[in-house]
């Protein structure tokens, strides 16, 4: 049997990458692809969606298993590369996880993230009241909960427990009093402190499920709440959604700073752009003179914003109504007037990525 490009091309079909769902032909990764016969050699280049992508190894080695198998092969060679991000957004971002039938009917302009390293600095929190402010200024908005861990998000808008209801087309968000579109596993749940271990795979699958299954509609802007700490949530999101950057939060203690260092570095290798750097809970100001007062000690977050390449765009003070609005329910009463750099930043347009 004659070696050709074609039959090339259908052995590597046989080479799916697990999270997109489909072969490495389709998807555009192989690239120069040749057949030498006096060496028996095949080489080419594998466009990779992002130069850290966990999978590459397992897909080079599948790619050269298959090969391998043919008669007439001996030899094959792989030089990674990295698609232009033109490319990767056509890949992840034109919904190819979506099937088809929701295709159509959501267009989410852009997605934004909202990473902290570790927990409890108030990054849902600072997810939600940034929904309800962006909802405020006439914006479509969605919340994805992907802090699939501790979901507080339902809570903080008085969604109750299993709110979420299916049509034969896909999982309908539940819907706040201001009409922000929410999705949550706590929502999934029957009651809302029912206790769920979640183990990595899963959580990956459940935010598949919420980004792919979900029948969103048209929004502006759609906010991910991720969980603290581990990586794959965010390259499953980086993977899969037309991400447009990330909002870093973090609160003046030390090891908050130390966590979300590593968070910076984790959105560095998967090239995602840090919009800003939030501080939450950096002072409390004193209700008589209004003099700031550093409970939690002094800040840390222009370190973290050097480290990041951006600026503190927000240091949001401790404001108590803020918890008790919060455990009641009525987020969307709270009004906070310190977010509007950070406002402007998610609203004006999306710098158009270099050709
Ligand atoms: N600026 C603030 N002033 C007062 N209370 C706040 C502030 N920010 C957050 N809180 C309170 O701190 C608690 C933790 O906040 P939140 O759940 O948003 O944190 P988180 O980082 O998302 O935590 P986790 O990662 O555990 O979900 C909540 O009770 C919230 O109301």
């Amino acid at each position: 049997m004659a070696i050709d490009d074609a039959i090339l091309r259908e052995v590597l079909r046989q080479v799916i990458d697990p999270e997109l769902g489909r072969n490495i032909i389709d998807l555009g990764m192989v690239r120069d692809l040749t057949f030498d016969p006096q060496e028996e050699r095949v080489r080419f280049t594998l466009a990779l969606t992002t130069a850290a992508c966990p999978l590459r190894h397992r897909l080079v080695e599948e790619a050269r298993a298959a090969l391998l198998r043919l008669p007439g092969i001996r030899d094959v060679e792989v030089t990674l590369g990295v698609m232009s991000e033109e490319e990767r957004r056509a890949v992840l971002g034109s919904g190819v996880s979506q099937p088809p039938k929701l295709a159509g009917l959501n267009r989410i302009r852009q997605v934004i993230a909202v990473v902290s390293g570790k927990g409890g600095v108030g990054k849902s929190s600072l997810t939600a009241l940034l929904a309800v402010a962006l909802r405020r200024q006439g914006q479509k908005v969605g919340v994805l909960d992907a802090d699939i861990t501790g979901p507080s998000i339902p809570k903080l808008f008085g969604l109750p427990a299993g709110g979420l209801r299916g049509n034969d087309l896909g999982i309908l968000p539940a819907i706040t009093r201001t009409g922000i579109r929410v999705v949550s596993a706590n929502l999934m749940l029957p009651e809302e402190d029912a206790a769920v271990a979640w183990r990595g795979p899963l959580i990956t699958g459940l935010i598949q499920q919420f980004w792919g299954q979900v029948l969103w509609g048209q929004l502006d802007t759609l906010l991910v709440d991720l969980p603290p700490g581990t990586s794959d949530p965010l390259l499953t999101v980086v993977r899969q959604m037309p991400l447009r950057g990330a909002v870093l939060v973090t609160s003046p203690q030390q090891l908050a700073a130390l966590v979300v260092r590593k968070a910076v570095n984790l959105l560095k290798n998967l090239s995602v752009p840090v919009l800003g750097v939030v501080e939450n809970l950096a002072y409390y100001p004193c209700p008589q003179t209004g003099e700031p007062h550093e409970i939690f000690g002094p800040s840390h977050a222009a370190e973290v914003a050097a480290a990041a390449g951006c600026e503190v765009i927000v240091r949001l003070p401790i404001r108590p109504d803020l918890t008790l609005l919060g455990d009641a329910g009525r987020i969307e009463e709270v009004d906070l007037p310190e977010l509007a750099p950070l406002l402007a930043q998610v609203l004006a347009p999306a710098p158009q990525p270099a050709a």
